[in-house]
């Protein structure tokens, strides 16, 4: 069964907007795991544009599913933030400190021995690893060398394609991605823009999905049928 992770950002990209505690992220996610999530994702950026890193702390403590947190590991006041709040799993995400959102996966060859030692680290903490890939099976092969646990699949250019209604060529180096990662024994996520759209078609081409991590298109969505609603819509998006 492929889990729903809601990725609460921009819950927090709202609050941050006046400056106050409303809308309160930590009972958002409270809220999101009562209507049905399977687990909450956030990812503290270093200028902490919206999930704070005392989010973190606070949402660690109402935790009743996954939490998983992303970053970039080469920051050592996130890898501190992860072992400190032991979350379920982290999400390794190559992210420069200045771009506007995650935009493309690691390069596991060239970085095979620096997130080797990364992954060890979090792993001796006994959390579990993913890292953020794009749908290339050679990295997805890196990534194996790597010692990780699973890869999340950047799945940007599948929505992309999808929008454009070519969807076949916009699954098929997904697929090969994840079949690669299925015969190398990764556990397998997915995540950035998936949407009520593009995400029962990707779903349904890889039903050993482990988990999904959406945010950005949910929240939005949230917005017209409210935070339960949507929950439960991309829920049932999934396992079909
Ligand atoms: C790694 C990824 O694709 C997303 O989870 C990312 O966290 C989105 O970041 P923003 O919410 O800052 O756009
Ligand atoms: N890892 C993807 C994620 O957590 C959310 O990405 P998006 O749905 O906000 O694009």
């Amino acid at each position: 069964m492929t889990k729903l992770s809601v990725n609460i950002n921009k819950i927090a990209t709202l609050r941050n907007s006046r400056g106050g505690n409303n809308p309160d992220v930590t009972k958002a996610a409270v809220d999101i795991q009562q209507f049905g999530a399977d687990g909450i994702t956030v990812h503290p950026r270093p200028d902490e544009r919206h999930i704070r890193y005392s989010d973190v702390y606070a949402i660690k403590k109402i935790i009743t599913t996954e939490f998983n947190i992303e970053g970039n590991c080469s920051e050592q006041k996130f890898v501190d933030l992860v072992l400190a709040a032991k979350p379920d799993q982290v999400t390794l995400v190559p992210d420069a400190l200045g771009q506007i959102t995650s935009d493309h996966g690691w390069n596991t060859i060239e970085h095979r021995d620096y997130l080797t030692k990364m992954i060890r680290i979090f792993k001796n903490a006994h959390i579990r690893v993913s890292i953020f890939v794009d749908p290339v099976v050679e990295m997805v092969e890196g990534a194996a060398a790597t010692g990780t646990d699973r890869v999340e699949l950047y799945t940007e250019g599948y929505a992309r394609g999808y929008a454009n209604s070519d969807k076949e060529k916009a699954i098929a180096p997904y697929i090969a991605a994840a079949e690669k990662a299925r015969k190398l024994g990764l556990g397998i996520n997915a995540g950035h823009d998936l949407d009520l759209h593009n995400l029962a078609y990707f779903s349904q081409h890889i039903p050993w999905l482990d988990e999904v991590s959406i945010g950005h298109a949910l929240i939005s969505d949230a917005l017209y049928v409210g935070l339960q609603n949507a929950v439960q819509l991309y829920k049932r998006q999934l396992n079909q």
